[in-house]
């Protein structure tokens, strides 16, 4: 049995925000724990994830299309991933999870909130996960029903700073190309999942200088005691 038990860790924000500057750092601070590190993202995260991802981010579709395409990747991405990873005991940091899918797609694209709900409980259902990972689980507690984040942290900022970060530096995907409006939906609809889970949420104030913000973020880890 591993002496410290799996971590679950998603980061979230609209694009540009700043989350991937923070989760290599964080990765190696884990790692100078001595604690094992899987680093994924979604959509995405294994071949087949990563080919539906490729269309999710490039391709027209209709919005149940792409919602069921999301959490037909998320559910490969959690059993042949983040639950085996868990499992082993490692510290799982995800560069979105579903939070980003109630925020852009129910927020952003105004989608069914009740169906994207239910997709939740079937795609993220931890019966099926295996018996060491639904072991893991009951490490920390009564096993729920579906596996979530032990901690979401999300980065919050202005959508026309977000646009100024990201101005030139790549070719912008389908999301990537929404107006203002789509990213002021989807932090409202980041803000309406923190509202609904606030225990599960650390909101970073991503609009400082990249050190202040590594400093809130390495504080919120240090205290729940995850980092010293
Ligand atoms: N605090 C900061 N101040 C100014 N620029 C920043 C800051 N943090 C990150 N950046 C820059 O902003 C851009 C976007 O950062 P990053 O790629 O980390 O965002 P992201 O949230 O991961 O975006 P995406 O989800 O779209 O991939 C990068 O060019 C990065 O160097
Ligand atoms: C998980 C997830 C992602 N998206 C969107 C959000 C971003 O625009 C892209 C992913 O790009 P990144 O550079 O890796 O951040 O996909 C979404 O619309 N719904 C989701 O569930």
């Amino acid at each position: 049995m591993n002496v410290a038990p799996g971590l679950f860790i998603s980061f979230e924000g609209i694009d540009g925000a700043g989350k991937s500057t923070h989760i290599a750092a964080l990765a190696d601070a884990f790692k100078a724990q001595g604690r094992a590190v899987t680093l994924s993202r979604e959509p995405g995260g294994t071949p087949l994830a990563e080919k539906l991802r490729t269309l999710i981010l490039n391709d027209v579709m209709d919005p149940l299309t792409e919602a069921l395409l999301i959490f037909a990747a998320r559910r490969d991405h959690l059993t042949t991933v983040i639950a085996p990873a868990l499992a082993r005991g490692d510290v799982v940091l995800c560069d979105r999870f579903t939070d980003a899918t109630f925020a852009y797609q129910g927020g952003g694209r105004g989608f069914d909130l009740e169906v994207l709900s239910k997709l939740e409980l079937w795609a993220q259902a931890a019966q099926g996960l295996g018996r060491d990972f639904v072991h893991e689980l009951g490490r920390k507690g009564a096993a729920p029903a579906i596996v979530q984040p032990d901690l979401t942290v999300w980065f919050d900022l202005a959508p026309e700073e977000a646009a100024q970060r990201l101005a030139g530096a790549r070719v912008p995907d389908k999301f990537e190309i929404q107006p203002v409006e789509f990213f002021r939906r989807v932090a409202r609809g980041y803000a309406d999942r923190m509202a609904q889970d606030p225990a599960r949420f650390a909101r970073i104030d991503a609009a400082r200088a990249r050190e202040n913000v590594w400093h809130a973020v390495y504080q919120v880890f240090a205290e729940k005691g995850w980092l010293p």
